[in-house]
């Protein structure tokens, strides 16, 4: 079910068709088209048959949230604190129903009043002492509450957190991929900065206490009133007030049923992509040198013009139709209900003209302590839900850690000899096809090469051929549909996972920076020696990015792309620089919904010679490497000529005898001395061998090595 606020997922299996005119409503506002599910009667009624199911769903899920209460308590004292958190919970529930009481008893202290003509001075110091007592406790309570729960929350979310950094690390690139995971990883983290488990124990203290409120506020109330003339009378109708207004609750939340939105109109779509192009850093360049100001302001008129109302945004839209539901024919009749107390007491009072000073104090009591009563039956509704909802995070969150990730492992430990993988490792493909998970077309289609250890392999061709694709499945990123992978004649299915990925140096064409230090950055390349200096230094000088970083005013410390951000306020026009960093005022633009983008000040050689670096981290640096496989898909693209130059002799020269395999578009520097070169066109290998042959081959590697070589005659 949907929890009510627009963007919020749902639980509810199923499909939601906007084309299903049989179940789903359309409505035109503004410049939206919104799809609405027709009859969502049984939303808006808290016993409906989907609510049960929920509920009974719950079941299900009640185990997990027992194994999280045992995780908790596993924390360094979270029981005693959730005892004590107990306690104040209790009695903050049922002081409302104290202060309830004392009130009462001013009613029967009135009552005696009026028949005695006396008042019975003891008992009213008694009873107000009691009210003002109460109040105390009641603010000792939550003050009190707040500080545990604080301390409660920071416990649960630290334990939580290594948890959920598990469950995200340990999938592996499909799994990672997989929206149905994604969407369970989005459920399972924090909400708020709140941990789920945390939150789902806040819920369901919310929901106790809101029952214990009603309850004993209910059974209090009914007490007092006993034998009050009318009194009974004035709790129905009060009761009867509550209901409708509860429903009426229920009526107006806005689209609380299944729906979804989207703009067709091509102004509007281009009205709001040319606001992203004036507010976006990533666009200013194109923007001013192509003398674009004067074309969009005129077409911006224009749109806005053309559009004129009709340009508003969807949360506009949606707060107008909350607006325009609170008016229906439930509101109407509800009214008469709220002062239905007060007609009664009117007819009372002119039956009984003495009774009005009791009457009037009754009154109070019942209008006072209901009022409330609408509120908290739509809360205990409303918590219901949520609990259903957290009690199924709680599952996903325990379930999470235990998805299998659709790389299995193998068992084979690999390789057999360590020393052997020194000489490099041989590689076979068997009739490899592969499609990319949730694609119809094939990245590879029936590959068969062979490359004997030690050997150097270069795949050149088209765009999109599969080269890099090639390298990813040697890594068992993916694994493929049909045919073998072998290594040392062994299926790489078979081979222990991470034994695999030891043995083999990988740098992505896509490769990636990670928002840590340049230091983190090249010795994670190789994490069991990420801790060495003098290896990562060296890596920096081998892969040729030492010179720039030594001009870095932070050096190896310094950040590619922060992930903490320093926040200030209203800082002078002059201040530049704050903290050491400039200042950064793309916060004002993502404020917006408009990410920035992250200005490493690195060019894309240099960025490049960083990747590299992290690649040498890993295979070349040492001896004592346990890299037998050297894949690199152009790793040469952003670099000038003269670095592409060394990066190739040095990677000669310091491979060693192991394997190599490059993917390239360049022909020349290394296919020359390539033992194996793949052609490939349209996810086959169309052509193979070595530069002589394919030369004499005359087919397409020696007409695009003719095309590259001509530009330099
Ligand atoms: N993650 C992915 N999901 C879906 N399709 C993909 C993915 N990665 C690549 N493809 C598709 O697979 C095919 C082969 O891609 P691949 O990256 O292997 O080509 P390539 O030969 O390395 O290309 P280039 O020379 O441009 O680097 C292409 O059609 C590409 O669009």
């Amino acid at each position: 079910m949907a929890r009510g606020r627009w963007g919020k997922k749902s639980s509810r299996k199923g499909v939601f068709d906007p084309n299903d005119a049989d179940r789903i409503k359309h409505t035109r506002i503004g410049v939206w088209d919104v799809y609405e599910e027709k009859n969502p009667e049984t939303q808006h009624i808290p016993i409906g048959a989907r609510n049960w199911e929920r509920y009974l769903e719950m079941r299900r899920d009640l185990p997990y949230v027992w194994t999280m209460l045992r995780d908790i308590g596993s924390i360094r004292d979270c029981w005693a604190l959730l005892a004590v958190y107990t306690l104040l919970e209790l009695i903050g529930s049922l002081i409302p129903a104290a202060s309830l009481w004392f009130k009462g008893q001013l009613v029967h202290i009135v009552q005696a009043a009026v028949e005695t003509r006396s008042v019975d001075k003891v008992l009213l110091t008694q009873v107000t002492a009691g009210a003002i007592l109460a109040k105390m406790v009641a603010l000792i309570v939550s003050t009190s509450r707040t500080r545990i729960s604080e301390s409660l929350g920071n416990r649960i979310r630290q334990y939580y957190s290594v948890h959920l950094f598990k469950a995200n690390a340990r999938l592996d690139v499909p799994t990672f991929e997989d929206e149905a995971i994604q969407r369970q990883l989005e459920d399972v983290s924090n909400i708020n900065g709140q941990s789920v488990a945390w939150s789902t124990l806040q819920s369901m203290y919310a929901l106790a206490s809101i029952l214990i409120q009603v309850v004993s506020q209910a059974s209090v109330l009914l007490r007092v009133l006993k034998g009050q003339p009318d009194g009974v009378l004035l709790a129905t109708i009060s009761a009867a007030h509550s209901l409708s207004e509860f429903l009426h609750y229920q009526r107006t939340s806005p689209w609380n049923g299944v729906w979804a939105a989207t703009t067709r109109n091509s102004d509007y779509i281009k009205l709001q992509g040319l606001k992203r192009v004036i507010v976006d850093v990533s666009h200013r360049k194109e923007f001013v040198s192509d003398n674009m100001l004067s074309y969009t302001l005129r077409l911006f008129r224009e749109l806005t013009d053309r559009l004129g109302e009709d340009a508003r945004d969807f949360k506009e839209v949606f707060s107008h139709r909350a607006f325009k539901q609170r008016l229906t024919l439930l509101s109407l009749m509800k009214l008469p209900f709220g002062d239905l107390p007060q007609v009664v007491f009117a007819l009372r009072a002119v039956q009984h003209p003495a009774s009005i000073p009791v009457s009037l104090a009754s009154l109070n009591l019942i209008t006072s302590t209901t009022a409330s009563f609408s509120a908290k039956l739509y809360k205990i509704f409303r918590e219901t839900s949520a609990i259903a909802d957290a009690v199924s995070s709680v599952r996903k969150l325990y379930e999470i850690i235990e998805v299998p990730n659709k790389v299995p492992d193998g068992t084979i430990p690999f390789p057999e000899d360590e020393q052997k993988i020194k000489h490099g490792v041989s590689i076979e493909f068997r009739n490899v096809s592969f499609k990319y998970p949730g694609t119809d077309e094939y990245a590879l289609r029936d590959v068969s090469f062979k490359l004997e250890a030690g050997q150097l392999c270069v795949i050149v061709g088209v765009n999109g051929s599969g080269k890099s694709t090639i390298l990813k499945l040697i890594v068992r990123l993916y694994d493929p549909e049909e045919g073998q992978i072998l290594l040392h004649g062994k299926d790489i299915r078979t081979l222990k996972l991470t034994d695999l990925r030891e043995a083999i140096s990988v740098l992505f064409q896509d490769y990636t920076h990670f928002p840590l230090s340049i230091r983190d950055n090249i010795a994670l390349g190789d994490p069991t020696h990420a801790n060495d200096d003098a290896r990562v230094a060296l890596a920096a000088k081998l892969g040729g990015s030492d010179e720039f970083i030594g001009r870095l005013p932070d050096g190896m410390d310094t950040y590619l792309d922060r992930p903490v951000r320093d926040h200030y306020s209203q800082l002078p026009e002059g201040t530049k620089t704050v903290f050491g960093r400039a200042v950064d005022y793309s916060f004002v633009r993502n404020a917006g919904g408009i990410s920035s983008v992250s200005a490493t000040g690195l060019s894309g050689g240099q960025m490049q010679r960083l990747a590299v670096s992290r690649t040498f981290m890993r295979s070349v640096v040492s001896e004592d490497s346990k890299v037998g496989l050297l894949l690199f898909d152009e790793p040469s693209a952003s670099l000038d000529p003269a670095a592409e130059h060394d990066l190739f002799a040095r990677l000669r020269e310091l491979r060693g005898s192991k394997t190599m395999l490059f993917s390239s578009h360049r022909f020349g520097n290394l296919t020359r001395h390539a033992d194996l070169i793949l052609y490939m066109d349209r996810s086959k290998i169309v052509e193979s061998g070595t530069h002589e042959g394919l030369l004499k081959h005359q087919g397409e590697y020696a007409r695009i090595w003719m095309l590259q070589a001509q530009a330099f005659l």
